[in-house]
């Protein structure tokens, strides 16, 4: 039994009408308010949240407090305090959790800062969902059900089996093309009942990874997914084939924390840096989805999370997401992120479909049971009439042998006879025995008279009747003659004989070929055409980037501005999607390739034949050059494609002509050469090319040279299909690179700008700004947000922080380096995710860059910085600032005290504004000439060359301080 959801092979998902219709459906998103515990209730916190009512909450700003973020946030269901787990069962969570028992795949998250109460309400949620899921099969005793159990958890960004912990092995993901990301070797244990289900359930959350926090005794330092898949089947009905089979996740996230709140270092640090930049990539993952799918890349890749579960974020399944909330106003910001990110989550669409599969024990049963039925009811197709036909001539031809040995004997008689000449005539006169023994007209056989069609047949009962004919007219003549006519009866049986056997033969391998109908591989060519068509619509024309020499004109700086910018945004789109379909192709590819008869070892044989040939001969089997878009049609041409029209191919035109010149040949001659296509065969059989037909008649094909040249053909389309492939790849890198080029054309318009150009004021100032400042603003700030929060969980150094942060605040002009600076963060994240603690090798003098080198670096900066302490600030300076930063003014090391609650909370705005201020201020950066944009310059890596980040940009402000 295979489940859908990650990973029901197509071929067994249910698509008969009804079977697995799709919904579009939002994401059910509730948000769960608890009480202020008792940390807060002594620390005198206060409760700054309120439910207003069943889907509203608010802010309750303090008396004095000036509120400029949004305050009311309105949901599919809010719960207070006061509201018990069954009741965000119940109204929140309980309608999706269920859908599972009816072959739909659920997903229930809990989101929400450390300690705001993500596991509490996930452990109800279970529990009740466990309850009521028995409940169900108790009441449904028509179906069987079968419920499975698998555990995982993701700590620092490994994946380990919680119903097989001791192995302590991390689990690989895998990509399979058809199932998804899966987890290699995750145990799934079946639940017998209930109870039997809920040890399971006790047993992971016993094995998951919990430490102490200063928020949480038992904080989850772990990401847990608990997934039920659910297959239920209707008793009685035996011809049905068809179960339901669903997937149902309980998701307990780990909570987004900050460091500085924690008070966490070492193990719990490094913790939290995994954690939080996983529960990044799910908000980046979040936001995109939020816009609409069609809105780009989807980084699902980028965090282990986001990847196992994509089926949920966006997919087949619905999805119910618990948003968890601490009331206390020392919380507010993170309640408040985690208010934007439910926000965001309700815009998120996703399509579930019933998943209804075929057991494969009782597919088998079925089919057994349609054997039967056919047998019974046996219609004579081609193929038994065949075999039927084959029977009956083997049937005659042992008459035949039956009736030589006759006259066989006969002959021997007569023999023997002969030597007694006196007798003979005797017997010659009064017996009709020999006469009538040699008369074997159409009573003894009566099929070989002219009863059936064909050539055989007919050139059988001609010689037959010759042979009779004579044999009667001479039956009565001399002995030698009788004795001629014998052998000749005999040869011609020996003929028919061999005649007959030849015949099977044919037939034989006539129904071998077509069993193996190559028809797979015609079908996936047929995909891959149509792909390939669709990728030359998506592919962008090109456009040369040319730098004018009349850019000093200001009106044109404008104008080109505006178009480049567009240019990049259509680029961006573009370029994914011919990614996407580039990596469709790459599919279909290997699946044809797998579809291929013997494939390993033929391919490898083609290989080697292909390298020995010469030149010319390659250039014509894979017309398939880049400038050359004519020749697309042409070049998936083959015996076994339907798109051949036919097999024109084949035909005599094409079989005649003549390979010409390399260039034109590249344009017409079809894949398969005049040479390589079965015109004529060895034998100098003839071939039927009336209609078109590669296929000798029946009696003359020379079947292996077809299946050979079959195989050529295929594996010829594969190798061109491959190179094609291969050299879009190379194109979309180029347009990538062709795009970073066109954004450092976009800043050197900027620079003139700087220069004395007031593009502000000009009529041609990009349409996006002039037209929805208001748009531009919110991205502004959405952006901004995103770029500090990035440069937290990635470690970013606190000095670029400050410089960036100074220099763009929301300028019309700034979009393009807030771009590129998200595109940095998004690389240097996922690039994190990837290497995670392990230390990247050295690549010759290339800085490495890893989780542990950036804290380092990180570190290093702030040391440097709590020196700069003394050099620019007074003592009395100095106290204030401690005292206002809560550093106690006796302790120890206070510079590095300071220092280090610098740039620690990318939630809290006054923290961000002010460390710039301070950091600033320390190195000098407010100082005439030490500040300006143009000390971005755009410094491009490509990602594909893993080199480390460090800056980015090439930034100057990194030798004025000797860095
Ligand atoms: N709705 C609630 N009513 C009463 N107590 C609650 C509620 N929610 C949470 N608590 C209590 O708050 C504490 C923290 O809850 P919990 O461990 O579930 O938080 P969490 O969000 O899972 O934290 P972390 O992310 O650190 O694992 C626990 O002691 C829990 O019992």
């Amino acid at each position: 039994m295979t489940v859908r959801n990650p990973g029901t092979p197509v071929s067994k998902i249910d698509r008969t009408p009804g079977g697995s219709k799709s919904r579009e459906e939002k994401i059910v998103v509730t948000v769960r308010l608890r009480p202020l515990n008792k940390r807060e209730q002594s620390a005198k916190d206060q409760v700054a949240w309120e439910c207003i009512d069943q889907h509203t909450i608010v802010y309750k700003p303090s008396s004095h407090e000036r509120v400029s973020q949004p305050s009311s946030f309105t949901f599919d269901k809010v719960f207070g305090p006061a509201s018990y787990t069954e009741n965000v069962y119940e109204d929140g969570v309980k309608n999706v959790a269920l859908s599972a028992l009816m072959g739909i795949n659920a997903t229930i998250f809990a989101y929400g800062q450390t300690s705001s109460g993500k596991t509490y309400t996930m452990r109800g949620i279970t529990e009740k969902a466990v309850y009521d899921i028995y409940k169900h099969i108790v009441n449904t005793p028509e179906r069987d059900f079968r419920i499975k159990i698998s555990g995982l958890e993701i700590y620092n960004e490994n994946v380990r089996d919680l119903l097989n912990s001791d192995s302590g092995r991390n689990l690989k993901l895998l990509d399979d093309p058809e199932k998804g990301t899966m987890v290699e070797k995750l145990v799934e244990e079946t639940a017998n009942d209930d109870q039997h289900l809920k040890s399971l359930i006790s047993i992971c959350e016993a094995q998951r990874q919990v430490g102490e926090t200063a928020l949480n005794d038992t904080s989850s330092r772990s990401h847990q997914i608990i997934r039920l898949t659910i297959e239920s089947t209707l008793r009685e009905n035996s011809d049905c084939v068809r179960s339901y089979v669903a997937s149902l996740n309980f998701v307990d996230l780990a909570g987004s924390e900050r460091a500085s709140q924690t008070n966490s270092d070492g193990v719990r640090l490094r913790e939290g840096c995994h954690i939080n930049l996983s529960l990044m990539t799910l908000t980046t993952v979040i936001r995109k989805l939020s816009v609409g799918k069609r809105s780009g890349h989807i980084p699902y890749r980028d965090s282990k999370l986001t990847r196992i579960l994509q089926h949920s974020l966006g997919g087949n399944a619905r999805t119910a997401i618990i948003c968890t909330l601490s009331p206390a106003s020392s919380h507010v910001e993170q309640s408040r992120n985690t208010l934007f990110f439910a926000t965001r989550a309700k815009e998120v669409t996703n399509n579930a479909q019933v998943n209804m599969v075929i057991s494969d024990k009782q597919l088998i049963k079925h089919l057994q049971k349609e054997v039967a039925r056919l047998e019974a009811a046996r219609t004579p197709d081609p193929l038994s009439e065949k075999d039927y036909k084959i029977q009956q001539m083997e049937k005659e031809i042992e008459e035949l042998r039956i009736q030589r040995d006759l006259a066989q004997s006969q002959v021997d008689e007569l023999r023997r006879k002969l030597q007694e000449p006196q007798v003979l005539q005797t017997t010659e006169s009064r017996s009709p025995i020999v006469k009538k023994c040699l008369s074997f007209s159409g009573g003894s056989s009566p099929n070989l008279i002219g009863k059936e069609p064909g050539h055989l047949e007919k050139t059988r009962n001609t010689m037959t009747r010759n042979t009779m004919g004579n044999t009667m007219r001479q039956s009565s003549t001399a002995p030698f003659t009788l004795m001629h006519e014998i052998k000749k009866l005999e040869h011609l049986q020996e003929q028919l004989g061999e005649e007959a056997n030849r015949a099977l033969e044919v037939l034989q391998k006539e129904v071998a070929c077509h069993r193996q109908g190559n028809q797979d591989a015609a079908e996936t060519i047929a995909k891959l055409q149509a792909e390939i068509r669709d990728m030359c619509a998506v592919r962008p024309a090109p456009k040369e980037v040319e730098v004018e020499s009349g850019v000093s004109v200001n009106k044109s700086i404008s104008a080109n501005l505006k178009e480049e910018i567009t240019r990049l945004h259509s680029q961006g789109s573009n370029i994914a999607e011919l990614e996407e379909q580039l990596e469709n192709v790459q599919k279909s590819i290997d699946k044809l390739v797998m579809s291929l008869p013997s494939n390993a070892d033929q391919e490898c044989n083609a290989e080697t034949s292909l390298k020995s040939k010469n030149h010319s001969k390659k250039k014509k089997l894979l017309p398939l050059a880049s400038s050359n878009t004519a020749n697309r049609q042409n070049f998936i041409k083959s015996p076994c494609s339907p798109l051949s029209s036919t097999r024109q191919v084949f035909d005599s035109e094409t079989e005649n002509r003549a390979p010409e010149c390399d260039d034109s040949c590249s344009n017409e001659t079809p894949l398969v050469s005049g040479k390589d296509a079965p015109l004529k065969s060895e034998d100098g059989g003839d071939v039927s090319s009336k209609e078109g037909t590669p296929y000798r008649r029946t009696s003359s094909v020379n079947m292996k040279k077809m299946q050979k040249m079959f195989q050529n053909a295929a594996e010829e389309n594969v190798r061109s299909i491959r190179q094609y492939v291969t050299e879009l790849k190379e194109r979309v890198a180029k347009l990538q690179y062709q795009k970073q080029l066109l954004v450092c054309q976009v800043l050197e318009l900027e620079a003139n700008e700087a220069a004395g150009y007031d593009l502000e004021n000009d009529e041609n100032m990009p349409e996006i700004h002039e037209e929805s400042p208001i748009s531009w603003t919110v991205t502004f700030r959405e952006q901004r947000q995103q770029i500090i929060e990035l440069w937290d969980v990635c470690f970013v150094s606190i000095i670029h922080r400050t410089q960036f942060y100074l220099l763009f605040k929301g300028d019309p002009s700034d979009q393009i380096y807030l771009e590129v600076e998200l595109r940095r963060l998004n690389w240097l994240q996922q690039h994190l995710a990837e290497i995670g603690n392990a230390t990247p090798a050295h690549t010759g003098d290339e800085p490495t860059i890893s989780i542990s080198s950036s804290l380092k670096a990180l570190r290093r900066e702030r040391e440097f910085l709590a020196k700069r302490l003394s050099a620019r600030l007074s003592m009395e300076e100095r106290e204030a600032l401690y005292i206002k930063w809560e550093v106690p003014l006796e302790g120890k090391q206070r510079r590095m005290q300071f220092i280090n609650k610098l740039w620690t909370d990318p939630h809290d705005s006054k923290n961000v504004q002010e460390s710039a201020d301070i950091v600033a201020n320390l190195v000098g950066l407010r100082q005439s000439g030490n500040l300006s944009k143009e000390m971005f310059e755009l410094n491009f890596v490509l990602p594909s060359d893993k080199r480390p980040w460090i800056m980015g940009w090439s930034n100057p402000i990194s030798n004025l301080l000797h860095l």
